[in-house]
């Protein structure tokens, strides 16, 4: 049975990226997605975006929704502080089985969880399940219409507080057009566009950061 793309690229990570060194690992996942297939990563211009998002906010608790093949829970976990965690959400079991062994191989392992299963199920869960008080960073990368029921449920789950800062991936293209007015409508968030490119391509895309207000 042929190989998937998603195993095609963990494959050229474990054969050319270096054991425990996450930039190798996003670096050799972006050489293999602009040189030989694309695929959906954020990639490192819309990346350089969320590195200083993230910097920025220095959380120690994370949550990404959508992991796809873990570049950027790899992305994220470089960067967090001693004693930080990141909760990142995957349904499709191949890509979560994809996404833990990138995680693995980049180190990154002790500092981010892959949760398998639906946003919406896991959402609820954080809480009591995992331990969760309040996420003090959240990355949206997954469907782009759950972009908005999932803001919302985060609210409906009190697990944002002031300062809790959201990130969210293609609001351009593929585009999160209700998700853009819910955010910038409501009067519990203060947004902020940060145009860029879609990953590997020359085509306008952009990241939306919304900062809950409380
Ligand atoms: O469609 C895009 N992303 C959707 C990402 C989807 C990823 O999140 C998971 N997921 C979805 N709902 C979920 C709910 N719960 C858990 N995982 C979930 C899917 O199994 C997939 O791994 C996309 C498309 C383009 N593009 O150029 O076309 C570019 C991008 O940067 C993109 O992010
Ligand atoms: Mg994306």
């Amino acid at each position: 049975m042929n190989q998937s793309k998603e195993q095609r690229i963990l494959n050229f990570v474990l054969q050319n990226a270096v054991r425990g060194d996450p930039r190798s690992v996003v670096d050799t996942i972006d050489r293999y997605c602009s040189q030989k297939e694309w695929a959906m990563n954020v990639g490192n211009e819309k990346g350089l975006i969320l590195d200083k998002t993230v910097e920025e906010a220095s959380p120690s608790v994370a949550l990404e929704l959508g992991s796809y093949c873990g570049y950027s829970a790899v992305r994220i976990g470089r960067l967090l502080k001693a004693g930080a965690r990141l909760l990142t959400v995957e349904f499709n079991p191949q890509f979560a089985a994809i996404a833990k062994q990138m995680i693995e191989f980049a180190g990154v392992q002790d500092k981010v969880k892959l949760l398998e299963g639906p946003s919406e199920e896991i959402i609820p869960q954080l809480k009591k399940k995992y331990e969760v008080d309040t996420l003090d960073f959240v990355f949206l990368d997954h469907w782009k219409d759950r972009y908005t029921p999932d803001t919302i449920l985060l609210q409906e789950c009190n697990l944002l507080r002031k300062g809790s800062v959201l990130l969210a991936d293609n609001v351009i293209f593929p585009g999160a057009p209700e998700f853009l007015n819910y955010v910038r409508k409501s009067p519990h968030f203060q947004c902020t566009n940060y145009p860029s490119h879609l990953e590997y391509m020359e085509v306008e895309d952009a990241m939306e950061k919304a900062v809950f207000l409380g």
